[in-house]
């Protein structure tokens, strides 16, 4: 028996996706986007050098084949990165229609999205009325604020202070199907919001809207806002078995980290571990240190993209991902014989991109504890089949093991 360690990067993709003339932000295409190759030529001319500074130092990532597969997938230059690879390594394109987490992480999972997602259109208001009225029912309001495009952000800036006065919840979506709540964590209350999070999410789902997300904030007017972290995701159940039931109906466990429980709706999850991402790496320590033969562990770190894509900030990003080389560096050394890690991304949040959305991009496949070597260009459900395989459980879907 051997254990699996399934690892997401969220958004740090790698450009080159066939179909990113399919996607925008606002009315530019993300031809052209990549999360990866952009921060490390900005690292490179000295444009990153907030916090940290030269080019991007990535030994760890770059040894398992992170600027090879960035190559692969974009043929774009990727200075700082450019060792021969030791890991097993290529590159994986998404065909679910969605640029999204749920898209992103269900496909790697094995099930491609078989839905159009519905989204809002650009327009103030966004939302329809009978919507509106129902989130502030919800609420026990008399209306709502919001009601727009927005980047979280900058909206609880904008209209924290009217939150306060008014008591109306910050409703707001993105060019992602989704229907985001920000509110107060005391004046409004978090599980007053979480519970209207949960009693709209079903209407929401119904729609093909792909998650309710409760953005709980704390602060003042006079000193500014900060979201906290129990931020919290009511997505749709996934329509058929998913990796982590495969994993569930042969007899073993699953562990998971950070918001796979909020992604697969804790479908075929038996334990979960939440936190920062400097927690949930700690976690992922512990689970290398003590998971069970013939288990999953499936991790993601979101604060790539929650602090630093959707922000568009370079050098932020890049930081992010050079304190994540040190410290999975640390935990690859702790890898037992047979185990495999797998680590991947998403879908992409270039933040040299204009606007503040996720870009469409490929994802890297780096493979720690099975040899050295090339698997080229594979999809995002081979990802799921090749963990059964290493796992010796049947797969289901459209994947297939590259392993
Ligand atoms: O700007 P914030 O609130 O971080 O929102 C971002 O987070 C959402 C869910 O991950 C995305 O759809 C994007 O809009
Ligand atoms: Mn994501
Ligand atoms: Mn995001």
């Amino acid at each position: 028996m051997t254990r699996a360690f399934l690892v997401v990067m969220d958004s740090v993709g790698i450009g080159g996706a066939p179909d990113a003339d399919r996607f925008f932000n606002g009315d530019v295409s993300d031809t052209g986007a990549n999360t990866l190759a952009h921060i490390s030529q900005a690292c490179a001319e000295g444009r990153a050098e907030d916090g940290r500074s030269g080019p991007l130092c990535l030994p760890n990532l770059d040894a398992l084949g992170l600027g090879a597969a960035t190559r692969l997938a974009s043929g774009s230059e990727t200075p700082g990165l450019e060792v021969d690879p030791s890991g097993r390594w290529g590159c994986a394109r998404e065909h679910s229609l969605g640029k999204d987490t749920p898209s992103g992480h269900w496909e790697l999972a094995g099930l491609p999205v078989p839905w159009d997602w519905h989204y809002f259109p650009d327009t103030t208001p966004t939302f329809p009325a009978d919507l509106s009225r129902a989130a502030a029912q919800a609420a026990g309001t008399d209306g709502i604020l919001g009601d727009c495009h927005a980047s979280g952000t900058t909206i609880i800036a904008d209209l924290g202070a009217e939150h306060m006065r008014t008591g109306w919840p910050i409703c707001y979506t993105s060019a992602d199907s989704v229907f985001q709540i920000a509110a107060h964590e005391e004046s409004f209350g978090l599980d007053r919001l979480l519970d209207m999070c949960k009693a709209l999410a079903p209407r929401l789902h119904e729609m093909k809207v792909g998650r309710v997300i409760a953005r709980p904030f704390t602060g003042s007017p006079d000193q500014g806002f900060t979201r906290t972290t129990n931020r919290k995701d009511f997505a749709i159940l996934p329509p058929a078995p998913v990796l982590t039931n495969w994993v569930q109906d042969a007899g073993r466990r699953v562990h998971a980290v950070g918001k796979i429980g909020d992604v697969f709706s804790m479908q075929g999850i038996d334990t979960l571990r939440k936190g920062s991402d400097a927690e949930l790496m700690g976690h992922l320590s512990d689970l290398v240190d003590q998971a069970e033969e013939g288990t999953l562990t499936f991790a993601n770190f979101v604060e790539f993209d929650s602090l630093y894509g959707h922000r568009r900030d370079i050098s932020g990003y890049a930081r992010a991902l050079e304190w994540f080389d040190r410290e999975i560096g640390l935990i690859l050394n702790k890898l037992r014989p047979g185990d495999l890690m797998l680590l991947t991304a998403d879908h992409g949040n270039d933040p040299s991109w204009i606007g503040t959305d996720h870009t469409r991009e490929q994802a890297p496949v780096l493979i720690a504890g099975q040899g050295t070597g090339q698997i080229g260009a594979v999809d995002f459900a081979d990802v799921a089949a090749s963990i059964a395989h290493h796992l010796n459980i049947p797969a289901q879907g459209p994947g297939k093991s590259f392993l």
